[in-house]
């Protein structure tokens, strides 16, 4: 019997209308009600829907031959970002990409990017000593937006503190909060002039601006600052002896900043929120971090120290995964689930719904680190798991990303508490990134004080 295509709600309009409204509410209804391999109307297109960890393997590593970028949201994607190594279709333009490209993150680098991160970290504490001993409140999803975009800027282009970063980190928050506002309610294209809009397009020509000075400058003095760009202007194929032109270095350092920042800046606040709501396990992890350091400050040598510190952020992005809807298209027709997938079809997949998964996780809403102990790993299907994705295009950044992170957490932790100024649960947002659907607000009490 010729298998059929995978089931799903049938009413058009309906669907968009919810899916708009309520991406994740949507998502989770339609696989409760159809099982772990779903379908449903998308504009023109009629989407396949995963969550089953084995399922997603196949598309990501067992047949990533046959599946590639070219899905619509990716589409979108090469619009706004222009054609880097995270939104090229693949094949061998992306093959040689990530051939150039894999040597700038080896753990050297990552290393001497460290420094970067520290310099950045440490101008940051000197704000939050302030704000701290003011008793300010801090709202963290923004603060550690401007973190992580600072710490990429500058491992990435050596862009240093000061006028030129702040009109860039302007310029960049307009971006993502325009870019933002357009994506819950994407009625008009881009390209129509409205206010909003306009912000938009004024700020994207301000970050191209300074992106080609700091080639441009990079390409004038011919000096390894230890940044990413250095390396990608030295950088040839080694297949093919090919270097990379002006348009592919903007193309890569702008796809880099959109990947590198606002990811890692939401899985920080989501940190901060739940170390706020579980005061069990932040005791757990400031005792790890005073008795894993040397009371200096927090080097790359003593990330490998902070296991359980590692955990909570594993958990956290259990629970948050950034790239929470991802998408391929199908170039050959194929079977997934005892279903067939013709050729041409679009497979979303839900790494926030495969981290939920009950044959794989039990009492998945918990927050429980202790899920990532070696031992609770090594029994696990590794397959349950991707916060950074899988096979081929595994997240290039991720040792980068880890480093900064547990930089971050050690660096406050040594020396704050933090603390909710509500425990009123914050729920996720999901856009581009998985961030709060409201500010997590939190003081940084000293250490061995309590709060006022
Ligand atoms: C917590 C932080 C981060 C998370 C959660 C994250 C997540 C991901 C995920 C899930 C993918 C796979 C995309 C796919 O399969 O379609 C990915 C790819 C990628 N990420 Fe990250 N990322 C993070 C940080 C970074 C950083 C810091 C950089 C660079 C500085 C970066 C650069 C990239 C690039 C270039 C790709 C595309 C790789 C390829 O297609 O070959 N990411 N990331």
């Amino acid at each position: 019997m010729p298998l059929s295509t995978p089931p799903g709600p049938a009413n058009f309009v309906r669907t968009m209308l919810t899916y708009q409204k309520a991406p994740l509410a949507f998502l989770t209804n339609v696989l409760d009600t159809y099982g772990d391999v779903a379908s449903f109307r998308l504009a023109t297109n009629r989407v396949v829907l995963l969550r089953h960890p084995h399922h997603i393997r196949r598309v990501l590593q067992q047949k990533s031959g046959t599946y590639d970028r070219s899905s619509m949201p990716y589409k979108m994607s090469r619009t706004l970002f222009g054609r880097g190594l995270a939104t090229v279709e693949g094949g061998e333009e992306w093959r040689s990409m990530r051939r150039m490209m894999q040597p700038s993150f080896h753990y050297q680098r990552v290393a001497s990017m460290a420094e970067h991160m520290q310099a950045v970290i440490r101008t940051r504490l000197e704000r939050w000593d302030e704000m701290a001993a003011a008793g300010e409140v801090i709202d963290t999803a923004p603060e550690m937006r401007s973190l992580t975009l600072r710490v990429v800027a500058r491992a990435l282009f050596a862009l240093e503190e000061g006028e030129i970063c702040d009109r860039f980190a302007t310029a960049i928050d307009t971006i993502d909060h325009e870019l933002s506002a357009w994506m819950q309610f994407p009625l008009l294209p881009l390209s129509v002039p409205t206010a909003g809009h306009r912000r938009y397009w004024a700020s994207r020509t301000i970050v191209e601006e300074i992106i080609d000075y700091v080639i441009t400058q990079h390409l004038t003095d011919q000096v390894d600052r230890g940044d990413l760009l250095s390396l990608l202007i030295m950088t040839e194929d080694e297949e093919t002896g090919a270097r990379l032109t002006d348009e592919q270095l903007r193309d890569q350092v702008m796809i880099m900043l959109w990947a590198g920042h606002e990811t890692g800046a939401n899985v920080l606040t989501w940190t901060w929120y739940r170390l706020g709501a579980h005061p069990e396990v932040q005791q757990r992890v400031l005792r790890e971090i005073d008795d894993e350091l040397d009371g200096g400050e927090p080097t790359l040598a003593d990330c490998s120290k902070l296991t359980y510190t590692r955990s909570v952020l594993d958990e956290v992005q259990r629970l948050y995964p950034q790239q929470w809807l991802a998408s391929r298209r199908a170039l050959q027709e194929d079977e997934i689930g005892g279903y067939r997938i013709p050729e041409g079809t679009d497979i979303f997949f839900s790494p926030y719904h495969a981290h939920r998964h009950p044959e794989f996780w039990d009492d998945p809403e918990e927050f429980r680190p202790d899920r990532f102990t070696t031992e609770e790993v090594a029994k696990r299907d590794r397959s349950a798991y991707l916060p950074f994705g899988s096979g081929p295009h595994l997240c290039i950044g991720n040792q980068f990303a880890m480093t900064e992170m547990l930089l971050v957490l050690a660096s406050t932790l040594r020396r704050y508490r933090i603390e909710l100024e509500s425990q009123e649960p914050v729920a996720p947002r999901p856009l581009l990134t998985l961030g709060p659907e409201k500010p997590v607000r939190v003081r940084l009490v000293p250490r061995g004080r309590s709060a006022s």
